[in-house]
């Protein structure tokens, strides 16, 4: 009675303090209280959300290791750590950390694909059954093919002769992360469905790399905050994006519908027919219609992951190597030395020994690691130690990868493109699979049972077609190249690469072209 005639001024300070009573009982049983993080990390679940609507996710994660240490609690139950440790204590086979319950936002059809299942068993049947097509045999039988897709994307950049009949002459500045979406997409489709969509050829199917860039910025933003995606609230805030996933979805589902019909008639060796095989086998269902649904999320991500990680790597060494020409030059002259014939460039031996060649490539993969955020996994029940830190179980854990390639622990001048870093690093591990073997601080393609499993076509068609292009062709920076217009005053030029779920190329570099001379 006493209180309940109370002025509001009491009612005030009674709430108040009860509000601080629940606050200290929630810190002092608050496990992960003795790590350092953002103010408010503790309390706010969606404080990545604005760093991710801006792409910033994988930047501001890196600010934040360089501001409170190696162990950040960047959200109530989630700990980013930035060491090869703790890497290798969460992601390594033995580690036994399932993916975080975030990573079904990947699906946005709400079943699980290769690289949102948390499902141990279903990710081994999906590995088990589409491993055999990114294994070294298919991707060396793959090689005329996809071979002949880089032929095309060459003669694209550069015609041999210029429209008078002219050798010297330079191309109009092509904008080489349209290029290289187009000749990804290319191959992906080819290996999946047996059939290439030839963007590079054909303007019909241009808009779905730009869409799989909006849908991933959705995808980064649910994944920052996955409360939108199970309350379907993305549906609303982010409708734009819904629209194109939805366009996205209907468009890959009528091809599904397309090839496993002719899948049926025709039984053809590509990924798709195979998926669909162990779909059958798995469910014991003959019935097509039935097994495409899980087919058709699969192969949605497939599309996505096989074009956008490669092509962004692409674009981003043609970045750094037009920005750089005492390296583009002395590159140049090391494939130039290497063969006698752009014939003759293939996977393989000669390619694996230009030290140079594949630093290029290894520094673009650390400086801009394709998967740059944190890959969220989830503490074992009973709790595990990372990094030295014992953990509860339940607990969210990640590395980013980028963070860790920016570690100066690792890397001197971590934040520059130093691409004679690596020599010393190639020759220590005989030069072979250094990009997928992890080595401290340096896992671009991740580790454990949950790693890449498409890194060697990735590998395979970065090399090849980077390759070719500086044995046939001379390049420069395009003059004026809207890249350098918003350099930041003392620094050095940026590829234009947002970090949504990937690194995405978004336009650029614009890159010159002509036969080489001489
Ligand atoms: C430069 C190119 C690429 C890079 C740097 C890259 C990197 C990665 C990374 C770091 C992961 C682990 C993601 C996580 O734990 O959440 C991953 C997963 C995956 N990648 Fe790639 N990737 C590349 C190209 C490709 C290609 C060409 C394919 C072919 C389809 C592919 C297929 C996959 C698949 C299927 C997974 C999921 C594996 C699983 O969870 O079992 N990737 N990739």
């Amino acid at each position: 009675m006493g209180l309940l005639a109370a002025s509001p001024a009491t009612y005030g300070v009674f709430l108040v303090l009860t509000a601080c009573a629940l606050f200290i009982r929630y810190l002092a049983a608050d496990p992960l209280r003795k790590f350092n993080g953002p103010p408010l990390a503790a309390l706010v679940p969606w404080l990545f959300t604005y760093p991710a609507m801006k792409a910033e996710w994988h930047t501001t994660n890196l600010k934040w290791h360089r501001r409170y240490g190696s162990a950040v609690r960047i959200a109530p139950n989630f700990l980013s750590f930035d060491t090869y440790e703790a890497f290798c204590d969460i992601y390594s086979a033995k580690a036994n950390f399932r993916k975080a319950p975030e990573y079904m936002v990947l699906s946005p059809s709400r079943r699980g694909n290769a690289v949102s299942t948390q499902d141990k068993k279903v990710s081994q049947f999906k590995r088990k059954s589409e491993g055999p097509f990114f294994g070294d045999k298919s991707i060396r039988d793959l090689e005329d093919r996809y071979v002949d897709k880089v032929a095309s994307f060459t003669t694209l950049l550069c015609p041999l002769e210029g429209p008078d009949g002219q050798k010297s002459a330079w191309t109009e500045p092509r904008d080489i992360s349209k290029f290289t979406s187009w000749l990804t997409l290319d191959v992906i489709t080819d290996l999946l469905y047996g059939e290439s969509f030839d963007l590079l050829h054909s303007e019909e199917n241009r808009w779905v790399p730009e869409t799989f860039r909006n849908v991933q910025w959705r995808n980064l933003i649910c994944m920052s905050y996955p409360t939108l995606f199970k309350w379907k609230l993305d549906r609303v805030l982010l409708y734009r994006a819904r629209e194109e996933i939805s366009r996205l979805a209907a468009w890959s589902l009528d091809i599904c519908r397309a090839q496993a019909k002719r899948c049926a008639d025709e039984n053809r060796p590509d990924l798709f027919t195979s998926m669909m095989a162990a779909e059958e086998k798995r469910t014991g269902n003959p019935d097509i219609e039935g097994n495409i649904k899980d087919i058709w999320a699969e192969s949605m991500f497939l599309l996505a992951a096989g074009s956008e990680s490669t092509a962004t790597t692409m674009a981003i060494t043609y970045h750094y190597l037009v920005h750089q020409p005492d390296l583009l030059a002395k590159v140049t002259a090391e494939v130039r030395s290497a063969f006698s014939n752009v014939e003759d460039i293939r996977t393989g031996e000669t390619l694996d020994s230009l030290r140079m060649f594949q630093a290029c490539i290894l520094e673009t993969l650390r400086i801009s690691p394709a998967a740059p955020n944190t890959l969220p996994r989830i503490v074992p029940a009973g709790g595990a130690t990372v990094d030295g830190h014992f953990l509860p179980g339940g607990t969210t854990v990640g590395t980013s990868l980028y963070t860790m390639h920016h570690n100066e622990k690792y890397f001197d001048d971590p934040d520059s493109f130093v691409a004679d870093r690596w020599l010393r690093r190639l020759e220590d591990s005989a030069g072979k699979d250094i990009a997928y073997h992890p080595s401290p601080g340096y896992a671009p393609f991740s580790m454990g049972t949950r790693n890449c499993l498409g890194w060697r076509l990735a590998w395979a068609e970065m090399t090849v077609a980077l390759a070719r292009v500086l044995f046939s062709f001379d390049m420069r920076l395009t003059s004026e190249a809207p890249c350098c217009a918003t350099r930041q005053p003392g620094k050095a030029c940026e590829p234009n690469a947002p970090g949504y779920i990937t690194m995405c190329a978004a336009g650029g570099p614009y890159v010159e072209f002509r036969p080489r001379q001489g």
